[in-house]
């Protein structure tokens, strides 16, 4: 999709409030630290929210609702169920729309006097810098590190601030990158983390008011840079922890003048490949890994065929016993092994004992088969199992190709998906 140009000129110029801002905004036009001359600055303001889903949701509505110029909206995916829980712009009749268009709606609907500008695209080193440079302040709400980074450079490159948070199960984080001589997110992490050790919100979980009071903190500080009152969270970081009810503000280390992109003497000097750079996709969306030989892995439908004829065999879920509890196959003898047990000796000797038991009250050596979510675990779990039982060379290891999703979309159209 071409990119929009914003409609004003990039510079908007109001030099005054009219009679429909003093009486929209009154309430907050009264607070000193704002006043008229903080209004005016907020309707001159071009903001833009990268994410338009659990943290840009309530960015973007009080942002709207505070009266800042443009608003730019960018996210390139569309609004699906399991999203409305905390994506709460969203609605159920604008299931299968993008997301920038649904958030604009609701966005529009609370003021329309906002200039709001919906991307439907993927932010990404091609398009960046000439989204980025219309805007005075960019809000990191996305979900995966190489829009990170790529946000962090393009905000360097660009001299905007970058206002950025994160939430994942009850916790949250909130920053201020590249603002007030602070450090940017390269200055606190020149190395992205090991993909494997990077976990989202469909995988870890979240509870949707978490994000919520992010996603609110990040406008409120995205206000107060456009207001001229400054940010509390150059330098600074905000840890938001939901069980215990604790928000900690730490100190954190200042801009390095050794940092690759914003230190003295940069060697970055235009965005990069970041995905390549971080060893993992811009998104967080499910990737299908294939760790297996064919021969090692099982269709749901031939699952369903050893179900159906009895074919003794031992079945290890290897999901988190909480997702057992959503929604497990028609075998009732599954055993269940979180993959990250497989490494543990006791959790082994267990099996070791099942399949003794099983196979002691049968002729064959029977076979193991094991499934998850979505059939990457599986397979990590399948060679796990291998070594483990390296001693027993005769048994099957098989994981089911695709896991629940695929029993639900090819066997079970009635069997819940999460
Ligand atoms: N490079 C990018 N360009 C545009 N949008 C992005 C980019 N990276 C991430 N996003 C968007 O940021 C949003 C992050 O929000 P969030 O993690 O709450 O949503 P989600 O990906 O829908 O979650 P779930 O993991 O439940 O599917 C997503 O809507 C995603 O599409
Ligand atoms: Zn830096």
């Amino acid at each position: 999709m071409p990119i929009k140009d914003i409609r004003k000129e990039s510079v908007l110029n109001n030099k005054e409030l009219d009679n429909d801002d003093i009486s929209r905004y009154s309430r907050q036009l009264i607070l000193p630290e704002i006043g008229v001359q903080g209004q005016i600055r907020l309707k001159n303001s071009k903001i833009l929210i990268v994410g338009a889903g659990g943290l840009g949701c309530p960015a973007a509505i009080y942002l709207s609702a505070a009266g800042v110029g443009i608003l730019g909206i960018v996210d390139y995916d569309e609004v699906e169920i399991s999203n409305l829980h905390r994506q709460i712009l969203h609605a159920e009749s604008r299931v299968g729309l993008p997301k920038s268009q649904s958030a604009f709606i609701t966005c529009h609907g609370l003021n329309s006097k906002v200039d709001f500008v919906p991307y439907h695209l993927a932010l990404d080193s091609s398009n960046a810098l000439q989204i980025i440079s219309k805007y005075d302040i960019v809000l990191d709400a996305t979900d995966n590190v190489a829009t990170r980074y790529l946000l962090n450079d393009a905000c360097v490159l660009a001299d905007k601030p970058l206002v950025s948070g994160s939430a994942l199960r009850f916790e949250g984080q909130l920053t201020v990158y590249n603002h007030d001589k602070g450090p940017c997110y390269r200055c606190l992490y020149p190395k992205p983390p090991p993909p494997e050790t990077v976990t989202n919100c469909s995988d870890g979980g979240v509870l949707g008011v978490v994000p919520g009071i992010i996603g609110c903190l990040q406008a409120l500080e995205a206000i107060k840079i456009a207001a001229g009152i400054s940010t509390s969270f150059s330098e600074r970081m905000l840890l938001f922890d939901g069980i215990d009810g604790l928000f900690r503000n730490i100190r954190l280390r200042g801009r390095q003048v050794n940092c690759p992109i914003c230190g003295d003497n940069p060697t970055i000097t235009k965005l990069i490949d970041y995905e390549e750079f971080c060893g993992a996709k811009a998104t967080d969306k499910d990737k299908d890994i294939s760790l297996l030989q064919e021969n090692q892995r099982l269709s749901s439908k031939e699952y369903k065929r050893l179900l159906v004829n009895k074919t003794p065999h031992i079945l290890i879920d290897v999901r988190q016993p909480v997702e057992l509890d959503i929604c497990q196959l028609p075998n009732p003898n599954t055993i269940n092994i979180p993959v990250s047990h497989l490494k543990k000796e006791e959790k082994m000797k267990e099996v070791k004992t099942s399949i003794d038991q099983l196979n002691s009250n049968c002729d064959i050596t029977v076979p193991i088969i094991v499934v998850c979510r979505r059939g990457n675990d599986s397979q990590a779990a399948v060679n796990e199992l291998k070594n483990i039982l390296s001693d027993k060379d005769n048994i099957t290891i098989q994981d089911i190709r695709g896991g629940l999703h695929a029993w639900a979309k090819q066997v079970d159209p009635n069997f819940p998906v999460y």
